[in-house]
């Protein structure tokens, strides 16, 4: 599988939020996003997870079999997407039926995430942590070339954030695809960086705030 982002430009409301961003990856590839707050980091995720049409420019998976984009990727957004009211392994056990291709069963991955002893808590009852690696836990259920990261480690703890990368390498060591943006520095092997920059406000709108 590869992905090719060519010449992508952002709209949010009535504003351009960045302009040409452009950039190709292989198997075992991964893509650090980095730039200010508001500059269009989640944006970008959102284009690529098929979420936001790009107001110019195409995302292009080749080599994929007759899987569409959104059918090969993960998106693990701000909001861990998980059901308060299901304890943790029924709200892996549903993202696993969901998801198709089913990988590791749910106690498996709960083993993988260090959370094992949680199985049958309700998820409103978790730490952000503790959600935060459940909704990580996702990426183990469901057999998807492609992981969309934003900001993985908030809430992590560093034991937690040495799981996640240890998922994350073995990820691109199996042919998989990673896009990640952060604040902090992933601790990726050889990852390619993206820095995106906020589009300058044009001039007949300079003074209308930000
Ligand atoms: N649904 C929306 N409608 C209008 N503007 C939006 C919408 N979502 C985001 N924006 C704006 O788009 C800009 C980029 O937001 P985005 O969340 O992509 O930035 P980011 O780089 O991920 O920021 P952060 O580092 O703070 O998470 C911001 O100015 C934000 O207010």
């Amino acid at each position: 599988m590869r992905l090719d982002v060519q010449n992508l430009a952002c709209d949010r409301g009535e504003r351009r939020i960045f302009n040409a961003v452009s950039f190709a990856l292989a198997p075992g590839d991964a893509l650090v996003v980095t730039g200010r707050n508001g500059a269009g980091k989640s944006s970008l995720l959102d284009i690529l997870a098929g979420r936001l049409e790009p107001a110019s420019g195409t995302v292009r998976l080749s080599r994929s079999g007759d899987r569409s984009l959104p059918e090969c990727l993960h998106y693990i957004g701000h909001r861990d997407a998980l059901k308060a009211a299901l304890t943790t392994e029924e709200n892996l056990t549903f993202a696993r039926d969901f998801l198709g291709d089913p990988a590791l069963p749910a106690h498996a991955a709960l083993e993988a995430v260090g959370l094992a002893h949680a199985a049958a808590l309700p998820v409103g009852y978790l730490s952000a942590g503790q959600r935060r690696r459940i909704a990580l836990a996702r990426l183990l259920v469901a057999h998807r070339p492609l992981w969309l990261l934003d900001e993985p480690t908030s809430a992590l703890d560093a034991a937690s954030q040495d799981m996640l990368f240890g998922l994350m390498e073995r990820h691109r060591a199996d042919g998989g695809i990673i896009v990640a943006t952060t604040h902090a520095p992933l601790a990726l092997k050889d990852a390619k960086e993206i820095r995106i920059e906020r589009a300058p406000v044009p001039s007949s709108l300079a003074g209308e705030g930000s």
